[in-house]
């Protein structure tokens, strides 16, 4: 999978040096290119906004450099990828909301790229722009119902939720299985040595070596935790499914 990032902050990117997402990059599994919006601009000042039209605070990002950064991208799909196109993912709090099973989806594209939006946010224009360049593979996402001063961060949490997917990357593919919403549960808890903490043990199951009583203990914890947590994940289960939220009585 190739990424592009597209942010006037790169060096907000560096984390993705690190750890299995680092590893990855290092074993050709991602190839990351993290762009500076500033270098496709010519004043002086390398100025990326202005004020906005109809007045209001803060200052939006203006379009031409944009629109320069989405024709790299298309030339580089044009000079290296037989014309192919990336899929532009714009992080946003009015985007559509992402969750794993849009984390999975990322994961099945060759090409990725993100638009780290700051300020008041991109001129218009620009997704137009960019859906006309890109095939209309423009797509803005949300993690969450809240604020953030930048799309970079968004960017670093899409980017290892997606990454961890792809084959290789994470060392055993066993320990993205009954993870939590892989199957729309949350995933159950989990202990190590010392069998004895200060005072606070292991539920006995974990240590009888009954495979069997063990995986039924690990889901029922799943659904009780989903339950207690988050009972939204059960009844949209239930919608889909028809079936009993908590079946083990
Ligand atoms: N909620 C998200 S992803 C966001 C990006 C920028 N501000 O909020």
């Amino acid at each position: 999978m190739r990424i592009d990032v597209v942010s006037i902050f790169p060096e907000y990117l560096a984390p993705l040096d690190l750890s299995l997402i680092g590893r990855a990059r290092r074993e050709g599994l991602l190839d990351l290119h993290v762009h500076d919006l500033r270098s496709w601009t010519t004043d002086r000042h390398r100025t990326v906004d202005d004020t906005p039209y109809g007045g209001g605070a803060g200052m939006v990002m203006t379009p031409e450099p944009w629109a320069q950064a989405v024709d790299h991208l298309a030339s580089v799909g044009d000079r290296s990828y037989a014309g192919a196109r990336p899929l532009l993912v714009v992080p946003g709090p009015g985007g559509r909301r992402f969750d794993q099973a849009m984390a999975h989806e990322l994961a099945a594209e060759p090409w990725l790229a993100f638009a780290c939006g700051r300020y008041e946010g991109i001129d218009e224009r620009v997704y137009d722009y960019a859906a006309e360049a890109l095939d209309g593979r423009v797509r803005v996402v949300s993690l969450g119902d809240y604020v953030l001063n930048g799309g970079e961060v968004a960017v670093l949490a899409i980017t290892e939720a997606v990454a961890r997917l792809l084959p290789g990357v994470v060392g055993n593919a066993a320990s993205l299985v009954e993870e939590s919403h892989e199957d729309g549960l949350l995933e159950y808890p989990v202990y190590t040595k010392p069998a004895s903490w200060r005072g606070r043990g292991v539920p006995p199951v974990l240590l009888s070596g009954d495979h069997g009583a063990i995986a039924t203990w690990r889901h029922r914890q799943r659904l009780e935790r989903t339950a207690a947590r988050r009972p939204d994940l059960l009844e949209a289960s239930a919608a889909v499914n028809g079936d009993d939220p908590l079946p083990i009585r």
